[in-house]
């Protein structure tokens, strides 16, 4: 067998991104391709969405919920939950290959984890799916209300991002009133529409944009936000851009021609490369409100929901999202690092402090 280049070595990969697990979820019968990534349970069982996404490549794939799963440990423990990190990714395309049994049978793969992997909604999945994986698991959060579950997530990760980018304009100008800025939404799904909503019911000015073209017309119209194309984002001269859809959209070529003072918005892993992206985001005195630490509200909804739901501490939570940004800018600026490089230092201080309690009695 030739020799695995570094890259495409699993084994590498998982060594570089500090894995746990990976499990590969294949079922013939129903078509069912997944990859679950556990990350690390320091903290507690990984909590992570469940994507379904129509890769062109399994190598994407695996990529992106290696990327992902990391991601959620740094979520939860700089969001101070009881959690660690995780993800799956179902390979296909969400509006023709979603189908009960799948779901279903991809319940019974999370089933198998025995409680090591609970999962949520994602790009791609909805509270509905979420049912579905519950009919054989109950290690899933983000069922409908109706089963007693938080349903859609999405307006709660939609407010901790709107306290995310206010700590972000407290920072930078000493105000984190959001009325008479201007904002740029990538992305107008679950999570990107609810910002919408309360970025105009703030008086913001708002700029929307979507591959998906209808829904663009029907979120600019219900909310008087201005419908923008694609491939002009980077050239308008707003406050915030705000991407909502999917990551790796802050690299080398954008940050270039990136107009804004601020980015801040739910998608996760938003930089290419962290440390590369990071820096250069610092040199050119762009204030980036790190994507786990002002996303959070999701996560938090799912671990109110394992916890007993309640609508009042969770939104407490995510409140508090406010003062976790808040923090990691501070230690930016006190050290002179960039901001993800600080919350990466907060989140893993966090874990290390806790691996130590967990190791005595
Ligand atoms: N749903 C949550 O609770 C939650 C929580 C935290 C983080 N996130 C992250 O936020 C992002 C959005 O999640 P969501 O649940 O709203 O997903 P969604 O699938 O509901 O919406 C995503 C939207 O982005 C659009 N889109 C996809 N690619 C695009 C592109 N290149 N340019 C413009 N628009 C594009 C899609 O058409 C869709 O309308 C994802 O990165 C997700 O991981 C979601």
């Amino acid at each position: 067998m030739p020799a695995q280049t570094n890259t495409d070595s699993i084994f590498n990969q998982l060594e570089a991104y500090g894995h746990k697990k990976v499990v590969f979820c294949s079922d013939p019968d129903t078509g069912l391709k997944a990859i679950i990534a556990i990350h690390d349970t320091t903290l507690g069982p990984a909590l992570g969405g469940t994507r379904m996404w129509a890769y062109k490549t399994e190598k994407e794939a695996l990529q992106d919920v290696l990327r992902l799963s990391k991601n959620m440990t740094y979520k939860a423990a700089i969001a101070g939950l009881n959690m660690g990190g995780g993800m799956a990714v179902i390979i296909g395309d969400s509006r023709k290959d979603k189908t009960e049994a799948l779901l279903r049978k991809f319940g019974r793969f999370i089933k198998n984890q025995n409680g090591e992997f609970i999962t949520a909604e994602d790009v791609g999945t909805n509270p509905r799916d979420m049912e579905y994986i519950r009919m054989e698991t109950q290690h899933v959060v983000g069922v409908p209300e109706t089963m007693g579950g938080s349903g859609d997530p999405g307006p709660v990760a939609a407010m901790g991002v709107y306290m995310g980018m206010r700590a972000a304009l407290k920072e930078l100008y000493g105000s984190d009133s959001i009325t008479g800025r201007s904002v740029i939404v990538q992305g107008i799904g679950h999570v990107g529409e609810q910002l919408v909503k309360l970025l105009t019911e703030a008086n913001a000015k708002v700029y929307v944009s979507d591959i998906n073209d209808e829904r663009k017309r029907q979120v600019s119209k219900k909310y008087g936000a201005e419908a923008i194309s694609n491939n002009t984002i980077f050239d308008i001269n707003a406050d915030i851009y705000a991407p909502c859809a999917m990551g790796a959209t802050v690299n080398t070529q954008t940050i270039n021609k990136l107009q804004c003072a601020i980015i801040a918005g739910s998608a996760n892993n938003q930089l290419a490369d962290e440390a590369e992206h990071g820096q250069m985001l610092l040199d050119k005195g762009i204030l980036f409100a790190p994507d786990y630490v002002i996303s959070a509200g999701g996560i938090i909804n799912g671990y109110s929901e394992l916890m007993g739901y309640s609508k009042k501490r969770t939104m407490q939570l995510t409140e508090n999202i406010y003062d976790a940004t808040r923090n990691v800018l501070k230690l930016s600026k006190a050290e002179n690092i960039s901001t993800i490089d600080a919350a990466n230092k907060i989140a893993e201080k966090r874990i290390a402090d806790i691996k130590k309690v967990k190791s005595t009695y």
